[in-house]
C-alpha cells in the first residue's frame, strides 16, 4: 500500500490550483487560472495551447522563477511557498535545470566550462564520471574546448542540455528548445531529451508550438485562457495538430512565428 509521502515521492512537480494575476486593478490580466497539474518521476511532458494561453507563466510559476498570486507548487516534495528568495534561489540551482529555445550559453566561456557552470555556482565538487557519462550521452566528447560560437545550433543546444543535466536535477523546464533549430537537428536534440528521461530517468516538462517535438513526450497537456484545455497520452503528430487546431491555435501561431519569443534569464 502506498502512504501519502510514497505517493508525493513519485512526483516530480505538482501544481494544486495555481492562479496568476498579472495588473492591477482595472488592468488585471488572469494568465492562469486555478491551474493543477502534476508530473511524474521520470516522464516527459510536452505544454502547448495558443499564444497567450498561459504556457510560459506556467513553466515560470513551476520553476519558482515567478510566484504565484495563490496555489501552490511543490518541487520534490518541497512546497515553495514556504521558502524566502534565497532558499527558492538555491532550490532552483540544485533541483532545477532549464533549455531555452536561443540555449544562453556564456559565449567565452568553453564548451566544458559552460556544462560545469552549474556546479561552479553551486560551489559543488565536479563528479568527473557523471560530466563524462553526460558529455558522451550529447555526443560532445570531441568539442569540449570550443566556444560556443564555433559549434552549430543543434551542438550548442546539446551543450545546454548538459548544462541541465550536470546537476542531476528533480526536473528540467524546456521552453521552446528545438524553435531555433532545423528538422532534421531538431529530431536528434528530441531523441536526446528523450533518452535522458528513459535512460537517465529524468523528468521533462518542454513548452512547444510543434506538434512533432510534442508527439515525443509520453503525455501533452493543452492550456486554454489559463486552465488546463484536455491531455492526450501517447500522443501522435496528428493528434496533437488535431488538438491543436481545435483550440483555434493556429493563426495565433502564424503571429507567433512573424515576432518570436524570446526567452530571458540565464538559469
Ligand atoms: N509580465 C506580465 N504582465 C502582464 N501580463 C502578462 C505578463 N506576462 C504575461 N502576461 C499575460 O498573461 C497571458 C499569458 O501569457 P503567457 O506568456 O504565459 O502565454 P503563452 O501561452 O506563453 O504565450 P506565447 O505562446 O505567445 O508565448 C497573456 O495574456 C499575457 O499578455
Amino acid at each position: 500500500m502506498h502512504t501519502s509521502h510514497d505517493l508525493r515521492r513519485t512526483e516530480a512537480v505538482r501544481l494544486d490550483t495555481v492562479s496568476k494575476i498579472y495588473g492591477r486593478a482595472d488592468s488585471q490580466v488572469a494568465a492562469l487560472r486555478e491551474l493543477s497539474m502534476s508530473f511524474a518521476d521520470a516522464t516527459f511532458t510536452a505544454v502547448m495551447g495558443p499564444s497567450g494561453s498561459g504556457k510560459s507563466t506556467f513553466l515560470h510559476c513551476a520553476a519558482g522563477l515567478v510566484r504565484p498570486t495563490s496555489g501552490s507548487v511543490t518541487v520534490g516534495g518541497t512546497d515553495l511557498a514556504g521558502l524566502d528568495d534565497t532558499q527558492l534561489t538555491m532550490l532552483r540551482r540544485d533541483r532545477i535545470g532549464f533549455i531555452f529555445q536561443s540555449f544562453n550559453l556564456l559565449p567565452a566561456l568553453t564548451v566544458m566550462q559552460n556544462i560545469t557552470l552549474p556546479l561552479q555556482l553551486a560551489g559543488k565538487r565536479p563528479d568527473k564520471n557523471l560530466i563524462r557519462s553526460v558529455v558522451q550521452r550529447v555526443g560532445l566528447a570531441d568539442r569540449l574546448g570550443h566556444l560556443p560560437s564555433e559549434l552549430s545550433g543543434g551542438q550548442q543546444q546539446r551543450v545546454a542540455i548538459a548544462r541541465a543535466l550536470v546537476t542531476q536535477p528533480a526536473v528540467v523546464f524546456a521552453d521552446e528548445p528545438t524553435g531555433a533549430l532545423d528538422t532534421r537537428t531538431a529530431s536528434a536534440v528530441l531523441s536526446l531529451l528523450r533518452e535522458s528521461v528513459d535512460n537517465a530517468r529524468q523528468t521533462l516538462v518542454m513548452v512547444t508550438h510543434d506538434p512533432v517535438a510534442a508527439s515525443y513526450a509520453d503525455r501533452v497537456v493543452f492550456l486554454a485562457d489559463g486552465a488546463l484545455a484536455g491531455e492526450l497520452h501517447r500522443p501522435t503528430a496528428d493528434a496533437v495538430a488535431a488538438r491543436m487546431t481545435r483550440l483555434g491555435a493556429w493563426e495565433d501561431e502564424n503571429r507567433q512565428q512573424a515576432a518570436p519569443m524570446t526567452s530571458g534569464g540565464l538559469y
